[in-house]
């Protein structure tokens, strides 16, 4: 799916209402009306009292679309709508409409008191994205009241009001802080940045049945990855293949307390599909890696609680590096050694191999086509600061292009950033991967899929998403808070399954 910016949504939005022969209204209403069917399972409707709080503009609109749709729907609902001289048609219609329906409809400015119940829903419908600026400062005792006071949940339509869809908002910036985001059509790359995970605790996307081919035909270097696209890219085997066929890996790591960080890497490697799985240690992961894997050859260095030579690594498909590795000198020193021999080979990095990448000042050394996968701090070590978000991807863009690497930044939406400009989103996983080791099972699933001949783009695409989509499925059946980085690896078959429905 692709991303868009505000313009290019509201351009969507022109076309669609020219192409398919509705009036904007039309469009508002079928926007609108899946909001209320989310609402419509969320909540008992009959039970439940929802204040919204309509702007001037279309997002005002849906608001008060949608506080007719709730009355209809046996709700109790209550609208606070911005004053002001000129709303927009959709909207001015919108209110007609509300006439003699038993709603109360109360006007507001920046200075009004508002009251909210405890145990009511509230709404945010003032500003989607048609927002241009951040909000001036009289909007803040607005929101501050909406965000602190007491209540049941908050749900925002499209943007938490006051979020700039495309461009950073500032930190201290005016924002609606929702429990749920319903947002049209595409997401908004804004959603999907951990900049506003105050303001997006999560996310829906509504299909609105926007113009297809508008959407087809517009470019856009950023995606929001689902299984779809996923689909597309796997590969299969068939009824005559070899494991050679399926590519033949090494992952190269493990230091004295950090081998479990390899065997998850290679459990993962061989789940993910691998012909052949070697795993390279230092003498103490031996026993342990051979107690804990049967399927995967160990191969040891002279090391016996650190690696420090690294192994020839020629006849092999794929190379992963860095789990679990530590950060010896000795170790520094043979990385870097093993990086400038091996110039033509595509790695994939992570962990203390791109910490010692770090303090050794050597990206520049880093094979062309390798993948590196950083999570926030071991970026923050290899890139320095960023100002925000968008500033960290445009950043980290500049370098992928430079150095002809791929970047996984992870997180709760893992961006994948191509040395061609192109950026993706992913949309699985879930909070009860933030433990130790999810890290190393994504190194072992992004080398794998690498040895079985996938481009490097596309095994960390498809490595990402089916990383998340395995944490998906594990917790249908355990607690986010029980998961542990094992139970990832139990469920890449799961995953494969699942994406080929
Ligand atoms: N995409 C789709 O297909 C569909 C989209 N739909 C909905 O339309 C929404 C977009 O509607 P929209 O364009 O009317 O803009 P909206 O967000 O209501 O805000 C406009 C108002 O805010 C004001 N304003 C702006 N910045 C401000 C600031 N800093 N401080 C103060 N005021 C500021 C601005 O004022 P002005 O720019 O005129 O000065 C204007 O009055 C979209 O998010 C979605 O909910 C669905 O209905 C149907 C399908
Ligand atoms: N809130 C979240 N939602 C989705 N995925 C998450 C979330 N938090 C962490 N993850 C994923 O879990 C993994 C954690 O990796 P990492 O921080 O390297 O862990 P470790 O180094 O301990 O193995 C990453 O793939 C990341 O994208
Ligand atoms: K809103």
């Amino acid at each position: 799916m692709k991303i868009f910016n505000a313009a290019q949504i509201q351009a969507l939005d022109k076309e669609t209402v020219s192409n398919q022969y509705i009036s904007s209204f039309k469009l508002m209403e079928r926007a609108t009306t899946k909001v209320f069917e989310k609402l419509q399972t969320r909540y008992k409707l009959y039970q439940t009292s929802f204040v919204i709080f309509c702007g001037t503009g279309n997002n005002g609109g849906d608001g008060l679309t949608l506080a007719r749709l709730l009355k209809e729907g046996g709700a109790m609902v209550k609208v606070f709508l911005v004053q002001t001289k000129k709303y927009s048609p959709d909207n001015a219609q919108n209110q007609d409409l509300l006439e003699d329906r038993d709603i109360n409809v109360e006007k507001f400015n920046t200075k009004s008191k508002l009251k909210v119940k405890k145990d009511d829903v509230i709404v945010d419908a003032l500003f989607g994205i048609g927002l241009h600026s951040p909000l001036d400062e009289e909007w803040r005792p607005i929101f501050d009241f909406l965000n602190e006071t007491p209540c049941l949940e908050r749900v925002s339509i499209d943007m938490p009001s006051g979020l700039l869809a495309d461009v950073t908002t500032p930190i201290e910036a005016i924002v609606f802080k929702a429990d749920v985001v319903y947002t049209f059509q595409l997401p908004k790359t804004a959603l999907l940045l951990s900049d506003a995970k105050e303001y997006v605790k999560e996310l829906e996307i509504l299909d609105i049945g926007l113009d297809l081919d508008y959407i087809e035909s517009t470019k856009s270097d950023a995606y929001f990855v689902e299984q779809e696209k996923v689909r597309n890219l796997v590969k299969s085997g068939t009824k005559f293949s070899s494991k050679d066929d399926f590519g033949r890996v090494i992952l190269i790591g493990g230091s004295k307390g950090k081998i479990g960080a390899m065997t998850l890497a290679s459990k993962a490697a061989m789940n993910t599909g691998s012909g052949i799985v070697t795993t390279y240690v230092p003498n103490c992961g031996y026993t342990i890696l051979q107690t804990a894997i049967p399927e995967v050859m160990c191969d040891t260095c002279a090391g016996e609680d650190y690696i420090k030579v690294f192994p020839s690594v020629e006849h092999y498909d794929a190379v992963g590096v860095g789990c679990g590795l530590g950060l010896h000198k000795d170790t520094a020193t043979a990385l870097v050694t093993f990086l400038k021999d091996n110039k033509d080979k595509k790695l994939v990095i992570d962990a203390d191999a791109l910490n010692i990448i770090s303090e050794q000042k050597c990206l520049d050394k880093v094979p062309v086509e390798s993948i590196l996968t950083p999570h926030e701090k071991e970026l923050k070590r290899l890139i320095g600061e960023w100002d925000n978000d968008f500033d960290k991807i445009d950043k980290v863009k500049q370098l992928a292009k430079k150095h002809n690497v791929i970047f996984v930044l992870k997180g709760a939406h893992t961006i994948t950033i191509a040395p061609d400009e192109t950026i993706y989103f992913n949309s699985s996983g879930n909070w009860g991967m933030a433990t130790a080791g999810v890290g190393d099972t994504l190194t072992g699933m992004i080398t794998s899929l690498l040895g079985q001949g996938y481009t490097s783009k596309e095994a960390a695409i498809v490595g990402v998403y089916l990383h998340g989509l395995a944490g998906d499925i594990a917790i249908e059946n355990i607690h986010p808070h029980s998961l542990v980085a094992s139970d990832l690896g139990k469920n890449i078959s799961s995953a494969y399954n699942q994406i080929a429905l």
